[in-house]
């Protein structure tokens, strides 16, 4: 039965300061490499083992998945990054306060923004100090300007079915260290949420998913592993 394990990163240093933050590319705090340390830790006293991780291009996902590995000892482990489990982009409000932001326009329009399923934030405006189309790492890559959950689904699904069920359907255990809203298009899609009941879906910092799968990758069992 393949076996895969979902991880969001650990506490980043913009979760700190409650700033969004979508394709920024911020790094752990503290806290968050505890987090990613202690998370590694119960992998291995749960006896989880993995033949193939994947993650993003993003700092705080990349070191979360490397600080657990180094507890497991199996930094040896290939990794496959790519930009398709990258945060969802955050466009207009990337960098900005939430709290700050809901005072401005709304606790509602920020619940929208934030957990809605095809409503993107405002989009970035151009010679934002936070836009990333000359990042070397996204060259060749159209940088979304703003994503919806909807937007982020269309570039995570097709890379799941390209890369990573095959993997699965080879017989590979899978860890995926990716994103908040990242791994909820993927949760979406593994356990059929709708796209009402997706707004209320929250994934802590750190916690290791599980999830077993039948021969057809449907969820046949899903947990919080610290919850076992
Ligand atoms: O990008 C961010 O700001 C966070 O990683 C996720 O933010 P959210 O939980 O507000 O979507």
């Amino acid at each position: 039965m393949p076996s895969l394990v979902l991880i969001r990163h650990g506490q980043s240093a913009w979760n700190l300061e409650n700033r969004f933050t979508g394709w920024w590319d911020v790094d752990l705090t503290n806290k968050g490499v505890e987090e990613a340390r202690e998370a590694g830790v119960l992998m291995q006293a749960k006896g989880l083992d993995f033949d193939l991780c994947f993650t993003s291009l993003q700092t705080r996902a990349i070191r979360t998945l490397n600080l657990a590995l180094e507890e497991m000892r199996r930094l040896w482990l290939p990794v496959e990054k790519d930009w398709r489990l990258n945060e969802r982009h955050y466009g207009g409000l990337t960098g900005l306060n939430k709290a700050e932001t809901a005072a401005k326009h709304g606790e509602e329009q920020v619940r929208i923004w934030r957990r809605s399923f095809d409503i993107p934030p405002p989009p970035m405006e151009a010679g934002s100090p936070y836009d990333l189309a000359a990042d070397r790492r996204y060259d060749g890559i159209q940088v979304p300007a703003t994503e919806s959950l909807k937007d982020t689904i269309a570039r995570v699904l097709p890379y799941w079915e390209a890369r990573i069920a095959p993997a699965l359907k080879a017989g590979n255990r899978v860890l995926i260290s990716a994103h908040g809203n990242s791994l909820r298009a993927l949760v979406k899609h593994l356990s059929g949420i709708s796209d009402e009941e997706i707004a209320s879906l929250e994934i802590p910092t750190g916690k290791p998913i599980v999830y077993q799968l039948d021969d057809d990758l449907a969820e046949v069992e899903r947990y919080y592993l610290h919850e076992r």
